[in-house]
């Protein structure tokens, strides 16, 4: 079984990596959503899409898209988090990630149309956060990464995946 992931940042690859013992190639894909979606939905199509478009690119058996996301609750914004597989049959399984609030200050550039991952870094002092330990890393002082929190994603699309296929 070959298992395309629609990215090649570290952070995706590795987590998809840590639950297939398989092969696993992490190809550049266009998400076909704003470099920063904002909100439910537009995060889900973005991770649908890097999923389709993987696993064509590479004519594997199963494609992986996970994408990152921003999302307003009340006043307040959120990371928001999904992932979507697919599989050559036209299955397609979608979950989601773990949530949590980012500050105010984050918020503020945030609106002005700033992307996540520099506004992070800025705010981090510290380099290409997002393929480190992302701003979930930053904000519970390294009890769960990005690399963990998409691993969870990859754990529940292919559980998902075995229920519906046993
Ligand atoms: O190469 P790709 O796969 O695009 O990796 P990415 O880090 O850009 O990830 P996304 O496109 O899925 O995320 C959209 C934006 O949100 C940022 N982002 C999302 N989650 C983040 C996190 O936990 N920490 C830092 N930046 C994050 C990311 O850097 C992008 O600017
Ligand atoms: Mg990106």
């Amino acid at each position: 079984m070959q298992i395309a992931v629609g990215s090649t940042n570290p952070v995706k690859v590795n987590a998809v990596i840590a639950c297939f013992g398989e092969a696993v190639e992490g190809i550049s894909v266009p998400s076909g959503v704003r470099e920063q979606p904002w909100g439910d939905e537009e995060t889900i199509v973005g991770a649908k899409q890097r999923a389709k478009a993987a696993m064509e690119q590479a004519k594997a058996t199963i494609g992986i898209g996970l994408e990152g996301g921003v999302q307003l609750i009340d006043d307040r914004l959120y990371l928001c988090n999904w992932g979507a597989l697919v599989d050559e049959g036209g299955m397609e399984i979608v979950a989601g990630g773990a949530r949590l609030p980012l500050p105010d200050e984050i918020k503020e550039k945030m609106v002005k149309g700033e992307e996540l991952g520099p506004v992070i870094s800025a705010f981090a002092n510290r380099s290409e956060v997002n393929k480190k330990e992302g701003a979930i890393g930053i904000f519970t002082n390294g009890a769960i990464t990005r690399t963990n929190m998409y691993k969870q994603i990859v754990e529940l699309l292919l559980g998902q995946y075995h229920f519906y296929t046993r």
